[in-house]
């Protein structure tokens, strides 16, 4: 049996009592090491305080590993069982999806014990989670590759009234370019992009379309280490949203769509 268990977004005692069940008795824990480990508070190389709350080790699984050696860890999913971590909830990145159809495909039986995604947690702010359009990715622009498809996504939902979450690139064990040249792999060190950053791509994209889906005095939210104990929402303009220091990563950016009164009454406390 494959477990895949969501671990929550604060720490590690965020995990549910039924995942905790399905991880002591699993023969083998990996954790799955690439959409958002950091707001465990987590190095790559320092899983103790989950090892002492599970009492046993955990296999850190990169995206190398899952994308290339997935069916080693569905084999041993095969005869005994196998306990897959993910923080959030497993279904709140695209990636793991992909497991539980090679799962399935393979006749490895899946189940899944579900947590909070940061998909519902910016619920905190007061604006209605059924009121969202499309999410979007903000990758990290570079000098030769600024792509820029979320423009059309953001402009889309706020024709429809809708609000866009907005969740900011993460690169964590990428090979360099330089590296991959002299074919010997050796890593950039990890980035997460901050709010400010996000913004700062945004605006350079509707300038560049000038079709204006959103401008500097656009309503937006601000979100920093969700469900950790430190942290951050804050509401203003984009402009305005600029100059905030958010601190240590992970970030997201809700663009306000349409509000009702209540949704406004929320925000209300929010503002910078
Ligand atoms: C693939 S998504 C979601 C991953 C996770 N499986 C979940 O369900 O929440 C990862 C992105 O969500 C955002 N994110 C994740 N955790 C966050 C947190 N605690 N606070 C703010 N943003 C967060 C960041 O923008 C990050 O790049």
């Amino acid at each position: 049996m494959l477990y895949i268990v969501g671990l929550g977004l604060g720490d590690e005692r965020d995990i549910t009592l039924r995942g905790l069940d399905a991880v002591k008795k699993c023969e083998k824990v990996y954790i799955e090491a690439y959409t958002s480990l950091l707001s465990f508070g987590i190095s790559t190389d320092g899983l103790s305080t989950l090892e002492k709350l599970y009492g046993k080790p955990v296999i850190l699984a990169d995206r190398e590993m899952v994308e290339e050696k997935a069916d080693n860890i569905l084999s041993e999913a095969h005869g005994s069982d196998v306990a897959f971590l993910v923080v959030g909830d497993p279904f709140g990145a695209t990636t793991h999806t992909d497991l539980v159809v090679r799962a399935k495909k393979l006749g490895v039986d899946v189940k899944v014990v579900h947590n909070a995604s940061v998909m519902n947690a910016i619920g905190i702010c007061g604006l209605q989670l059924y009121r969202y359009g499309e999410t979007v990715s903000i990758p990290f622009f570079t000098e030769t590759w600024r792509p820029d498809s979320f423009y059309e996504k953001i402009q889309r939902n706020r024709k429809l009234g809708l609000h866009t979450l907005c969740l900011l690139d993460i690169r964590v064990k990428e090979p360099s370019l330089e590296s991959l040249c002299r074919g010997r792999k050796q890593y950039e060190p990890p980035s997460y992009m901050t709010i400010n950053t996000a913004i700062e791509q945004l605006l350079e994209i509707e300038e560049k379309h000038g079709e204006s889906a959103y401008s500097e005095d656009t309503e937006c939210v601000g979100f920093a280490r969700l469900g950790s104990e430190d942290q951050m929402i804050v509401a203003g303009t984009m402009r305005q949203l600029l100059t905030v220091d958010f601190g240590k990563p992970l970030h997201c950016l809700v663009i306000v769509g349409n509000t009702h009164p209540v949704e406004d009454e929320m925000l209300e406390f929010y503002k910078i």
